[in-house]
């Protein structure tokens, strides 16, 4: 029998454990114990008191695992989701998406990041991590809904409809970093934009940030071949070479993208302990590219997985994602031997929580852990019979076959429901900011993506 002292508040029985710890165990018919917000103990079932728990979560024979982790999006971005597709990411930020956001305040990014933790929860993300306007209420909205989540506000050359010029950003930043400082939740990060958008000074000022409050620094780097050959032009050398050169690049430092990098980015980035977030569904999407994940990983990188904003991808699915991760190497390498489902499931849990300074809080389902675990009901035409439990989540399984989620101990999805709090309204809300926006312009004059030409309307 595991000593059970006191009653677990919650035990999770039933199913098969995927711990995702350092050895891959995988326990059947295993069960979890947690008390408070932690993991008390893992292991077989009939090691466990059931009668003894506080409550009981039923696997019914399903997957036990750590939540997922989307280790790069902008939540709030909900908001545009649809509003325009098909296009180059310049095209679509500078003619759709900026126009749009130049109407944003703080009350429509807290319900466009109140869906987007629905989207998430409901799917089986247990963390994000956020680069955003007015990313206060984002990091509200998600300790409402009662998901962890790393959030930061946006910095840039330019004038933000939030907080006007860049020192306020700074000046905003930490704020940010004093007001959450003891949240059970929620993680401030500094977020320069991007070495396109920001200037050697700011990305040092926010290194130093970084640095003096040990945080992570999150930073979209060579998203497009496009970016690089500016900086190019502008710096005389590649963005990832760039950001060593002004000394910003440290283990804190998550490069999301990393798209258009040569071999010796890849072996700065290793030099620098840099960690990456891969988005391959946004990069297909805007045609941005494919990242040499399988290279960066040979060279000792952790790259961890992320959506990206629900408008360039257009969903918050980190099943997708990983099925989208675990294929498109695949095919650009012509070897199907690349990106095995047991390292895709890796880069969406234990690896993305250490990209996010967050190794020793979650990511696995491990004793001491906070209790950030999923239920996935197998009990499914789609996911029957089931001979690789790794297969099955990577390529079979989606966000709907998501049962049960707790986060830091408090179960938020039960039986495939929301109980946090009411999506309903949220929905509610979001069409209303919908009618807003769609009054703005005549967006559909200028969407290629009717499908007009092929004869389909
Ligand atoms: C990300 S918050 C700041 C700013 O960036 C815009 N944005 C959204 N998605 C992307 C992307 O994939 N690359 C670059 N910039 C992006 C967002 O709309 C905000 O204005
Ligand atoms: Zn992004």
């Amino acid at each position: 029998m595991v000593d059970l002292q006191d009653r677990p508040d919650l035990l999770v029985v039933n199913g098969t454990v995927l711990t995702m710890d350092e050895h891959g165990t995988v326990i059947q018919n295993g069960a979890v114990a947690v008390s408070g917000d932690s993991i008390r103990s893992v292991g077989p079932a009939e090691k466990f008191n059931i009668k003894g728990a506080a409550r009981i979560i039923d696997a019914n024979g399903g997957i036990i695992m750590p939540g997922l982790i989307n280790t790069h999006t902008h939540a709030a971005m909900t908001c545009f989701r649809g509003l325009a597709d098909d296009m180059d990411l310049m095209t679509w930020l500078n003619e759709y998406i900026f126009p749009a956001e130049a109407r944003l305040s703080h009350e429509r990014v807290y319900t466009g990041a109140m869906l987007a933790c629905a989207e998430m929860m409901l799917s089986g993300t247990t963390c994000f991590a956020d680069m955003y306007l007015f990313e206060d209420a984002v990091a509200q909205a998600a300790a409402r809904a009662g998901m962890r989540a790393v959030a930061g506000e946006v910095l840039y050359d330019f004038d933000s409809p939030n907080y006007g010029s860049i020192d306020k950003g700074f000046d905003y930043t930490l704020e940010l970093i004093d007001r959450w400082r003891n949240d059970p939740l929620i993680t401030i990060a500094v977020e320069p934009h991007s070495p396109y958008l920001c200037a050697p000074d700011l990305l040092r000022r926010a290194a130093a940030i970084s640095e003096e409050h040990e945080i992570p620094m999150i930073v979209h780097v060579a998203e497009t071949a496009g970016e690089a050959e500016q900086i190019r032009k502008t710096h005389g050398k590649s963005p990832v070479a760039h950001l060593a050169d002004i000394g910003v690049l440290s283990p804190r430092f998550l490069a999301c993208h990393c798209v258009a990098v040569s071999q010796e980015d890849i072996d700065l980035l290793r030099a620098h302990d840099v960690k990456v977030s891969h988005n391959p569904e946004s990069n297909m999407k805007l045609a941005s590219g494919i990242a040499p994940v399988p290279a960066m990983q040979a060279a000792g990188l952790c790259v961890a997985l992320g959506t990206d904003g629900p408008t360039s991808n257009n969903n918050l699915d980190m099943f997708m994602e990983m099925d989208a991760a675990a294929k498109i190497h695949k095919v650009s390498q012509m070897d199907p031997t690349v990106m095995d489902a047991g390292t895709v499931l890796r880069m969406a849990t234990i690896d993305a929580a250490s990209a996010l300074g967050l190794g020793n809080v979650t990511g696995s389902v491990e004793p001491g852990k906070k209790a950030d675990i999923i239920v996935i009901d197998t009990h499914k035409p789609h996911l029957t019979p089931m001979y690789n439990i790794c297969s099955h989540l990577v390529y079979a399984a989606g966000g709907a076959d998501v049962q049960h989620v707790v986060i830091n101990g408090v179960p938020v999805v039960d039986d495939g429901r929301l109980v946090s709090f009411d999506a309903e309204a949220v929905m509610e809300q979001m069409e209303q900011i919908a009618a807003e926006i769609r009054g703005l312009h005549d967006w559909t004059a200028k969407r290629a993506n009717t499908g007009a030409k092929a004869g389909k309307e």
